[in-house]
């Protein structure tokens, strides 16, 4: 079984009730199994910010899937759940995106991980940390933790 972490977001409607039914879908799965969870976080917009604050968290789970075979699962659930608007950056009812899938390092047009946007975001990072602040980012040979403190410090990551 891979280890893997999710990032979730929410912005729109009842914002906790999307993120607990995306974690009840995920675990639905059978080829997926929610170890982990870290606390719900309110966050400011970030990239496109005339848009409505978030509720972030991150998932421990582990699964038997691909990483594409897992992005197909994701976006499943993200499209059962309404997620219609596909403005970039944009509002949306749940997103979930892959942090880290092992030490993978993949780079395809439709995935890429580690997630390219990891080390830059607050709220992935604060999150993450509560759960895996001791995993090592496979790119930057840095772990979570480092990488959140280095993003304190002066926004200057890796
Ligand atoms: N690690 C990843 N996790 C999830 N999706 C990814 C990843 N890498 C690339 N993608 C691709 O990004 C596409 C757009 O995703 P999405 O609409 O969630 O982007 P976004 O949420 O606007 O921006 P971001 O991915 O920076 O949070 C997805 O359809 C997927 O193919
Ligand atoms: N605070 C916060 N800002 C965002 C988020 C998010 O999940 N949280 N997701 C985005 C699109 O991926 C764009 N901006």
């Amino acid at each position: 079984m891979a280890v893997v972490y999710l990032g979730l977001g929410s912005n729109i409607g009842k914002r906790s009730d999307n993120l607990e039914m995306a974690i009840q879908k995920l675990d639905e799965q059978p080829e997926v199994e929610v170890v982990k969870r870290s606390s719900i976080i309110e966050t400011l917009p970030y990239g496109k910010t005339d848009q409505p604050d978030f509720l972030n968290m991150c998932l421990m789970i582990k699964t038997r899937v691909s990483p594409l075979e897992l992005l197909e699962l994701i976006h499943i659930i993200e499209h059962d759940m309404g997620r219609v608007r596909e403005e970039v950056w944009g509002p949306r009812t749940i997103d979930i995106d892959i942090l880290l899938y092992e030490d993978l390092e993949l780079e395809l047009d439709e995935l890429t991980i580690p997630h390219v946007e990891l080390h830059k975001r607050d709220f992935v990072l604060n999150p993450l940390s509560e759960i895996a602040a001791d995993v090592v980012h496979p790119t930057f040979g840095k772990t979570i933790g480092t990488l959140k403190k280095e993003l304190e410090a002066g926004g200057h990551n890796v």
